[in-house]
């Protein structure tokens, strides 16, 4: 039997971004749980959550450790990129995203800052380590630190069918620099004069192999050329922007298609470049996720202008969807360009600064977190965090600082894995992480606990064979470490509503920090991260969801995760003795697949749609195939078009569809539509279009019935 260890890699930290490279981290989560050991599960709120700290927190926390803040920036690979290195510091520190990984040039410690490998789409330690048929091998980098194992219990088994979908090769894209060519002075008419363009894409190149395939690079000259003269607020290129965003793409292991569109994606709204440009110079799959990207955008302001997210019921249809209206990997590079912009956002104004701190967490971290893409879901949360609640945001991480203890983990790691090859039972993955600050925060409020009694600050996570190894390793656990009375949960003999199957327990590291252990087989953790008990679901709490929204969201999981090239390390590992394996062949899905839905195929799904009317922007819900013709007789009395003399007024409305004037109210609605209903008259914007109705309507009232007021009374 096969022994081994898989440490999760994990995205890059905040920093990395930008200059330094990733950090591989290990992601543990000791997970503190209620006293009782009742299945109800804790979940976290998808709202920003205000509330004073101090009287959660009570004196210890966990044990302090010097190597929390192990992340060293060393040499800026991005020197000219400046935002607040210290606060990126301060959250990387903070959150789970260290990872205990590979590395090729690393120093002595697992803690690296330049891993330039694609980190596996699938977060966390969860995804990270998600990848079950085969057997993984524990591999150790020469100077002691984990390797990659390559594999999750996911990335396994979507690998097995992924053959040659994946255009992008693992393992292989971290490059010398004297093997980098790149064409500067080609065909491609880059100018340069401009050193900055040269920089970055050599920088680039030095972390991404993908930055050298040819259509990367030509999207680079593209880029350049159609932002040349552009800045950022924060003062560098606007070219720049573009490749941090295709960086971070890059590291989650996207396809070259995506990271050609994410180089290119604000050159539609941005610069001279058009659809059809882009079609001739690229083809339909990247202009068509280019269009995708700059719907989300439109959409994004809009809902932040309007603030509509604020709203649980229209935040949770904006979720939907943006998943649905688009092709899910338009949502992953809108997701990459909003993670850059908030680790760039010290440059905008305080007012913009909230505004897209507001908006990104009640929209885009519950996407990234329904994606599965835990590592910028993180990142996400505690820029938010830092941004919406600075004082509470200090609070927690003076006060974490020193409780976040990787070196633990990693030992933690090191010592059950020779206790279970000693007691000879195998193992699929063993990994682990470190909650985020806005995680533990969100607990904290939401349980009402003090920081002390969050136990799974710390957490280990191990994957193995069967039910009987399940025991046997809680076994394990429990001789090498005090177990925590009153804190083994068996949701394997008890299954949670949801179908959740885990042994959870905690134990005491040293006698003073908590560590969580969950320890699972590959089933029930494919069914923890993608079946009913999916973590997306448990962390957006009690909502009910249609099962269009679950097929929608399982569906974008599907093909981001299939285009990722995550799945495409260590083909050759494959086994063939893959137990778990894909429900159908990418890129289709069989009829009978409980994954099949596509977008904009469904019949019975239902139809989100923005309707703007009154200067307010709202998302509605219409049964499949409703009608232009149906938006409109949906309004009666009592809704604005009505005015407040009960006069009808939306006769005097026009909808216009999608920018366009509709002609035939038949027309049938699709996801994402923007409905206005504008007035007919021309050059009149609708408030004043409204104002003179309402002035119109005064006077004639006031003519006809002097000295009273309809409508207001007695
Ligand atoms: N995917 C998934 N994970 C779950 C679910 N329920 C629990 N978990 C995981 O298990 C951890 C601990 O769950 P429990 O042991 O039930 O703990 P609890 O009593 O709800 O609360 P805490 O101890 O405060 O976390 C959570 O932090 C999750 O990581 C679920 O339904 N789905
Ligand atoms: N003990 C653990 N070991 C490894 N990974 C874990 C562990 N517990 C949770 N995770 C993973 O860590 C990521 C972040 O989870 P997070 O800490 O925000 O929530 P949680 O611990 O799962 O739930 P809650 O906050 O309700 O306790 C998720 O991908 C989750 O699956």
């Amino acid at each position: 039997m096969v022994v081994a260890t898989t440490i999760a890699l994990y995205a890059s930290p905040p920093s990395s971004v930008c200059s330094t490279p990733h950090q591989i981290s290990c992601d543990l989560d000791l997970t503190s749980r209620s006293s009782s050991t009742s299945p109800s599960m804790a979940s976290s709120p998808q709202k920003p959550i205000v509330g004073g700290l101090s009287s959660l927190f009570s004196g210890a926390s966990v044990k302090s450790s010097a190597s929390s803040c192990s992340y060293s920036t060393g040499v800026d690979e991005f020197s000219s990129v400046r935002y607040d290195r210290s606060d990126d510091l301060k959250d990387l520190s903070l959150s789970s995203s260290f990872c205990y990984s590979p590395a090729k040039f690393v120093n002595s410690s697992y803690l690296r800052r330049d891993h330039q490998s694609p980190i596996s789409v699938l977060h966390g330690p969860v995804s990270c380590s998600c990848s079950p048929p085969m057997r993984m091998s524990r591999d150790r980098n020469l100077d002691g630190s984990f390797r990659l194992g390559a594999s999750g219990l996911f990335n396994g088994f979507v690998r097995k069918a992924v053959g040659s979908c994946v255009d992008y090769e693992l393992g292989s894209d971290s490059v010398l620099v004297d093997e980098l060519t790149f064409p500067m002075e080609d065909g491609f008419g880059v100018d340069t004069r401009k050193p900055y363009a040269r920089d970055l894409l050599r920088r680039a190149q030095l972390r991404h192999k993908i930055f050298k395939d040819e259509s990367v690079i030509k999207a680079f000259y593209e880029a350049e050329k159609a932002h040349r003269g552009q800045m950022r607020a924060s003062g560098d290129p606007y070219l720049q922007h573009c490749v941090e965003t295709a960086m971070l793409l890059a590291n989650i292991g996207a396809s070259s298609t995506v990271v050609v569109a994410g180089l290119l994606h604000d050159t539609m709204d941005d610069s001279f470049m058009s659809y059809d440009y882009i079609l001739r110079n690229f083809g339909a799959g990247v202009a068509d996720l280019v269009e995708g990207v700059s719907k989300l955008s439109q959409l994004s302001k809009l809902a932040r202008e309007n603030n509509t997210a604020c709203k649980t019921v229209e935040a949770d249809r904006l979720h939907t969807m943006f998943l649905a209206m688009a092709d899910a990997r338009a949502v992953l590079i809108k997701l990459a360009d909003r993670l850059h912009n908030m680790k760039t956002l010290y440059a905008l104004s305080p007012v913009k600064q909230q505004r897209f701190a507001k908006e990104t967490l009640e929209i885009f971290a519950p996407l990234a977190n329904r994606l599965g893409i835990s590592t910028w879901k993180v990142q996400l949360e505690n820029l938010c965090f830092k941004h919406l609640y600075p004082n509470q945001h200090n609070e927690m991480s003076t006060m974490l600082e020193d409780s976040f203890d990787e070196a633990m983990i990693t030992s933690a790691i090191e010592k059950l894995e020779q206790a279970l090859k000693k007691e000879g039972i195998s193992f699929h993955v063993l990994c682990g992480r470190h909650k985020s600050l806005y995680s533990i925060y969100s607990k904290m409020l939401k349980k009402k606990l003090t920081v002390d009694e969050i136990h799974d600050i710390h957490g280990l996570r191990l994957i193995v064979d069967n039910e009987g190894d399940c025991y046997k390793a809680l076994g394990v656990v429990h001789s090498l470490w005090s177990e925590v009375p009153g804190k083994l949960k068996d949701y394997i003999t008890h299954p949670k509503f949801n179908g959740y199957q885990s042994l959870h327990t905690v134990v005491m590291d040293n006698g003073t920090v908590p560590l969580e252990v969950q320890i699972r087989t590959q089933e029930m953790h494919l069914q923890a991260e993608f079946g009913f008990a999916a973590h997306w679901r448990y962390k957006e709490g009690d909502c009910k969801y249609s099962s269009f929204v679950l097929q929608m969201v399982e569906w974008a999981r599907w093909v981001v995760t299939w285009h990722c090239e995550a799945m495409s390390k260590d083909r050759s590992s494959i086994s063939s003795s893959d137990s778990i394996k894909p429900p159908c062949k990418f890129p289709s899905h069989s009829e009978d697949c409980p994954a099949s839905y596509k977008p904009n195929s469904s019949q019975d799904g239902p139809v989100y749609v923005i309707v703007i009317e009154n200067d307010k922007m709202s998302v509605q819900e219409f049964p499949a195939s409703s009608t232009v013709s149906d938006l409109l007789s949906r309004a009666g009395p009592g809704s604005s078009r009505w005015s407040m003399y009960g006069i009808p007024a939306k006769e005097e409305l026009r909808p216009r569809l999608n920018q366009r004037p509709v002609s035939d109210l038949k027309w049938k609605l699709k996801m994402g539509d923007v409905v206005e209903l504008t007035p007919t008259i021309p050059d009149e914007s609708l408030t004043e279009y409204r104002e003179e109705i309402q002035r119109m309507y005064d006077r004639g009232l006031a003519f006809s019935r002097p000295g009273t007021m309809v409508g207001w009374g007695s």
